[in-house]
């Protein structure tokens, strides 16, 4: 495929789809749960559950054919009652995971802008 073309497509075509974006998520998650700061938020979790759902959540907003509803986030977390360094936590684990995963600056820019837009749902 030409570069021109290439570009055009979403951020989850580019990568690899539904298989890679599952591996790039559990490496996400080795990584969360290695966190002094955030890991213990995991302890009792199905993680297979979770990251069937993570997968989900990022496939949409990496421009994927999946939908994961705003309340369902909301909804998912409030009972967790995170705070703003909680939230920064994920966000530069994420970032060193898409980083790690060779996903360009750009790419790595546009998921994090999506997350960060969600902010306020998820922080209590
Ligand atoms: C960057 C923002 C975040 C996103 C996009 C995100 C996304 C998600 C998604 C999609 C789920 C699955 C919800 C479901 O099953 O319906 C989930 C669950 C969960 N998230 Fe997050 N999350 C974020 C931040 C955080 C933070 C900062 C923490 C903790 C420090 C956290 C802890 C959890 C836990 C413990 C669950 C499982 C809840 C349960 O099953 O009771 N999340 N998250």
């Amino acid at each position: 495929m030409n570069a021109a073309l290439r570009t055009q497509l979403p951020i989850f075509d580019r990568y690899g789809g539904i298989r890679v974006l599952r591996h790039v998520i559990m490496d996400f998650y080795d990584r969360v749960l290695e966190s002094e700061v955030i890991g213990h938020f995991f302890e009792d979790i199905d993680m297979v559950k979770l990251i069937d759902h993570q997968t989900k959540f990022f496939a949409m907003v990496m421009g994927g054919p999946a939908h994961f509803p705003d309340n369902r986030l909301a909804h998912a977390h409030r009972h967790l009652r995170l705070d703003h360094a909680q939230f920064d936590e994920i966000v530069t684990l994420l970032g060193e995971t898409l980083a790690e995963a060779r996903f360009e600056q750009e790419d790595r820019e546009a998921v994090i802008a999506a997350i960060e837009a969600r902010r306020s749902l998820i922080v209590a």
